[in-house]
């Protein structure tokens, strides 16, 4: 199973085609709708996201409710475009249009001065219509086609913040049922109520401020057989996939599955996680501090990433750049910006982390049809019980 996305971020759409889903998998655009409108909540956002309402159209791949085993195209509309159609329509630009809308001020942190030289764009809007999170919308389309199927065959998935600006929340150990409903009602997406204020505060000071904030975001994972992905070549190591995909997301520069970079200041026997046995369960983990992998592989224990977001590089606080017409300094001034993303790419997180569960399970199962997928996966999960 493979994706790939198209659009601008204030151009007409954007499309995600997916190919690679088996036929006969039950999916209605529902599904994909709950996994974007969740992408837009969240304490921090700019104006953008009162503008939008995102919303999916499956324009193929999909009859009556059931995959086809086709590729899968989904369209969700930009409704700001209309705000756009001089400066991102098809008719070339006015001159009046030109003067007003060229960018030319390469903003420090985001993708238009290396963007610019790579592409050769004078007008780095070419670099930030495409380099824009606004991307994120249709890698949740993606990510919500996955989490269907992982749903369907016992697998369910959340994202959540740890951590925004400093402020952390406490390891709270709940079962995934729990976790997606109380992150669901936070307004930043955490499942520690005492700390939710304190990380509203501190994004409401940062934006007064003029600044931005990043954070850490969690993904939790329930009912992954052991023995997924593989440890018998580079790139086919499940963890590695899974944290590629989490550094993929925009403003992500880092990821960790289980305690991650706390595991360089402990000693072995605090790490790896003892090997039990009972007849219910077959083989288990004592403990889950390696978050769910051995060897590129599943051992049937929960998932745990972690990714962390640095600050929103658009800042109403100005930072020094250089115009690449006049070369002369200048302090970036913007019109609007998030002030901090991280509940919202929680939950882009969660959906790339399920395209790439997804994606590794259909590598190792029979793959065109959905009901002949879950019935090799439940036989697979008792050999493995009964190992
Ligand atoms: C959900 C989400 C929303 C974002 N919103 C903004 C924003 O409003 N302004 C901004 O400058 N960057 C925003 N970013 C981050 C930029 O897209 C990102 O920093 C940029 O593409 C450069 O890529 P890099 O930070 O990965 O190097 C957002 C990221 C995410 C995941
Ligand atoms: C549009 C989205 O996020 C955008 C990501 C983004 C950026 O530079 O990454 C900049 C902002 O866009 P604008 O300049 O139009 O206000 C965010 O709103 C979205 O998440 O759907």
């Amino acid at each position: 199973m493979r994706y790939l996305t198209a659009g601008e971020s204030h151009g007409k759409e954007l499309t995600t085609i997916i190919e690679g889903v088996p036929a006969q998998l039950p999916l209605t655009k529902e599904d994909i709708n709950e996994s974007l409108l969740r992408r837009q909540k969240g304490h921090g956002r700019g104006k953008r996201m009162q503008i939008e309402k995102d919303l999916v159209d499956i324009t193929s791949g999909v009859r009556h409710g059931y995959t086809l085993g086709s590729p899968i195209s989904l369209v969700v509309k930009n409704d700001d475009y209309k705000h756009w159609t001089d400066i991102m329509g098809e008719d070339p630009l006015t001159e009046d249009v030109k003067l007003r809308r060229v960018v030319t001020r390469p903003r420090p942190g985001h993708a238009d001065l290396n963007g610019a030289l790579k592409y050769g764009h004078r007008d780095m809007r070419n670099v930030l219509e495409r380099s824009s999170a606004r991307e994120t919308a249709a890698r949740v389309a993606a990510g919500a086609v996955a989490k269907t199927m992982l749903k369907q065959l016992g697998i369910e998935i959340c994202g959540y913040v740890k951590e925004i600006g400093g402020i952390r929340a406490r390891e709270i150990d709940l079962p995934i049922r729990e976790r997606q409903t109380i992150s669901e009602q936070s307004p930043v997406r955490t499942l520690d109520k005492e700390i939710e204020q304190q990380m509203m505060d501190k994004i409401d000071q940062t934006k007064k401020d003029g600044d931005s904030i990043g954070g850490v975001a969690e993904v939790y994972v329930e009912g992954m057989p052991a023995g997924i992905g593989s440890y018998v070549h580079y790139d086919r190591k499940l963890d590695s996939r899974i944290t590629g995909a989490v550094v993929s997301i925009n403003a992500f520069k880092g990821a960790e599955i289980g305690i991650g970079f706390e595991a360089a200041h402990k000693y072995g026997s605090e790490v790896h996680d003892e090997i039990a046995w009972n007849e219910e369960r077959g083989f288990y983990r004592k403990t889950n501090r390696l978050g769910g992998f051995e060897g590129g592989m599943t051992t049937g224990m929960p998932i745990v990433v972690k990714g962390v977001m640095k600050p929103i590089p658009t800042l109403y606080k100005p930072l020094q750049s250089v115009d690449i017409e006049t070369k002369e300094p200048f302090n970036a001034s913007i019109e609007r910006s998030d002030a901090c993303a991280v509940p919202a790419a929680s939950v882009v997180m969660e959906h790339v982390v399920a395209f790439e569960l997804a994606k590794a399970i259909l590598e190792q199962f029979p793959n065109d049809r959905f009901p002949v997928l879950k019935e090799a996966i439940e036989a697979y999960r008792e050999e493995v019980r009964c190992f």
